[in-house]
């Protein structure tokens, strides 16, 4: 008789690779399918190197702006050399042999569907109880006249880089555009980002676009609105040119697409299981992250919030779900935060959301040197802004934003408040540290206080 999994998981990224720690600790017979590498995009070419790369001009800018410090220098072979270690060396052998360590089957190569219950990779077919698709998304480079011509980089390509470009061309202008270009820049590459729309991060409040754009350029950056490329074509001493819609034209050693990411569903037949797509191709769940009868879906592929913090969440929804808990995903109050200098960061409604949701919303703006001591023993020139957005009625935290230094961390102060609905009375009444940025919340709600009076 075919032997029996109770799980089967397809992607080996975050998400996968939570809910399978999960359901090895919880005694589950697992089968893993995996056609690259363990870790998946964060691991490789995504959240660990950038992040990694984004450090040393990150410290280097601090220093610049700290009494006292000296000038620091950027060491790139030694910057990457550390990158390729954070990478593995795109190497997953340790991965898999702890998985197989603890009784996990890996199959390596690409899984597809056959039926409820039925994986098939490598010409094999295997059985279990229940599948969870885990596999991500891919880069979305869009086509235009040429584009085969140029020199084309994704994530991939940026973080695997071995020699620095000169000069680049960022399309895109959302987080992989920032990050990507606070990182070249960092490292001395002439960077121009094009932006087709007016604004940088477009589904962030208009404050967070504005200082976004102000601090990228501070950076040196380059940053065209309302621009899209035309046409691409090879220059003669092998630079990729650039036609732009705004009638100039641009020379750069490569063109970087930071424009957004599909879901790796082709050939995966999830219908065959009962599960359905939406328009965007991302595989439909309901609170449980439940696709059909037993078939789950979570991370990126689910469209739901595509973050690495999101996916190993849902892996934990998942597989508490499968070993016998009754578990709901709640997405209220999940950070999203961009890695530049200083941090973007932002958590739950936009005043736009709230207003299309029909909430009497109220939001207050203020900025930390004019009002906390924190910005100024942080940096010699200070900065640093917060906005809060409030449900006037509930007396709850909607949502927050921060574009300052360490903003990836004490945002969590206001994904907390939002995902635990506390009350204005309490926020009011909790004590932060002194001097630290979580301040600037209490100076936010009593400035609100004041000009709303609640
Ligand atoms: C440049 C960049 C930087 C980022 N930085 C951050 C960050 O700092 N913080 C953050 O939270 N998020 C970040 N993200 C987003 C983050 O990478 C994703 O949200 C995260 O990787 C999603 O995890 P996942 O498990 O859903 O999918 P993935 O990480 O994409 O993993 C999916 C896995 O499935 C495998 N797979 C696909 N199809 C099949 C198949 N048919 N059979 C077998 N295996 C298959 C793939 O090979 C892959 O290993 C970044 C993204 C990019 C592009
Ligand atoms: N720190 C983090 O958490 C982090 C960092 C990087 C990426 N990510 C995630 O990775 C994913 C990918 O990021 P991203 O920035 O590539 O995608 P995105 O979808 O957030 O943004 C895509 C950008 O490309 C632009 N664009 C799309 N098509 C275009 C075209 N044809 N021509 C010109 N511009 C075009 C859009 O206007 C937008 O500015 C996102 O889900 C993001 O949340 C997260």
């Amino acid at each position: 008789m075919d032997e029996v999994f109770d799980v089967a998981i397809i992607g080996m990224g975050p998400g996968g690779e939570v809910a399978a720690d999960r359901l090895l600790t919880g005694g589950k017979k697992v089968i893993a399918f995996e056609s690259e590498l363990i870790g998946g995009e964060c691991a490789y070419w995504a959240c660990i190197p950038s992040k990694t790369v984004l450090r040393g001009p990150e410290v280097k800018l601090e220093a610049a702006r700290t009494a006292g410090v000296g000038a620091s220098e950027l060491n790139w072979e030694q910057a990457r050399d550390y990158r390729d270690y954070m990478a593995r060396h795109l190497d997953d052998s340790a991965q898999l042999a702890g998985y197989i360590q603890r009784g996990a089957q890996v199959v390596r190569g690409r899984a597809s569907i056959t039926g409820p219950g039925r994986v098939r990779a490598n010409g094999q077919e295997y059985l279990a109880h229940h599948i969870i698709i885990a596999t991500g998304t891919e880069p979305v480079i869009p086509d235009f006249p040429g584009a085969g011509d140029i020199t084309a980089w994704s994530n991939r390509e940026v973080y695997t880089l071995t020699e620095l470009p000169t000069s680049v061309t960022i399309v895109g202008a959302s987080a992989v555009a920032l990050e990507t270009a606070s990182f070249l820049t960092g490292f001395g590459v002439e960077v121009t980002l094009i932006n087709r729309s007016d604004r940088l991060l477009r589904r962030e409040e208009p404050e967070v676009s504005a200082l976004a754009e102000k601090y990228v350029r501070e950076l040196g950056v380059t940053v065209l609105a309302h621009t899209s490329v035309v046409s691409g074509k090879r220059g003669h001493l092998g630079e990729s040119e650039l036609e732009l819609s705004n009638g100039t034209s641009l020379k750069v050693d490569a063109v970087i697409f930071a424009t957004g990411r599909t879901p790796r569903t082709d050939g995966l037949d999830v219908a065959r299981a009962g599960a359905t797509l939406d328009g965007q191709g991302n595989v439909r769940i309901d609170e449980h992250c439940w696709a059909a009868e037993g078939l789950w879906a979570i991370g990126d592929v689910t469209g739901v919030m595509p973050f690495t913090h999101v996916a190993k969440y849902q892996g934990r929804v998942v597989a508490d779900c499968i070993l016998g808990a009754d578990r709901i995903a709640s997405y209220d109050g999940i950070p999203r935060v961009v890695f530049a200098n200083p941090e973007i960061a932002a958590v739950g409604l936009t005043r736009e959301q709230a207003e299309s949701r029909g909430i009497n919303a109220v939001s207050i703006h203020v900025n930390l040197p004019e009002t906390i001591a924190r910005p100024w023993t942080y940096e010699q020139e200070p900065r640093g802004d917060l906005g809060i957005l409030v449900d006037r009625h509930r007396r709850v935290l909607l949502g927050a934003w921060a574009v300052a230094p360490l903003a990836g961390e004490w945002i969590h102060q206001a994904s907390l408040a939002i995902r635990g609905a506390l009350s204005l009375e309490i926020l009011r009444d909790s004590v932060p540290q002194f001097p630290s940025y979580n301040e600037a919340y209490l100076v936010a709600l009593d400035r609100l206080g004041s000009a709303e009076g609640i």
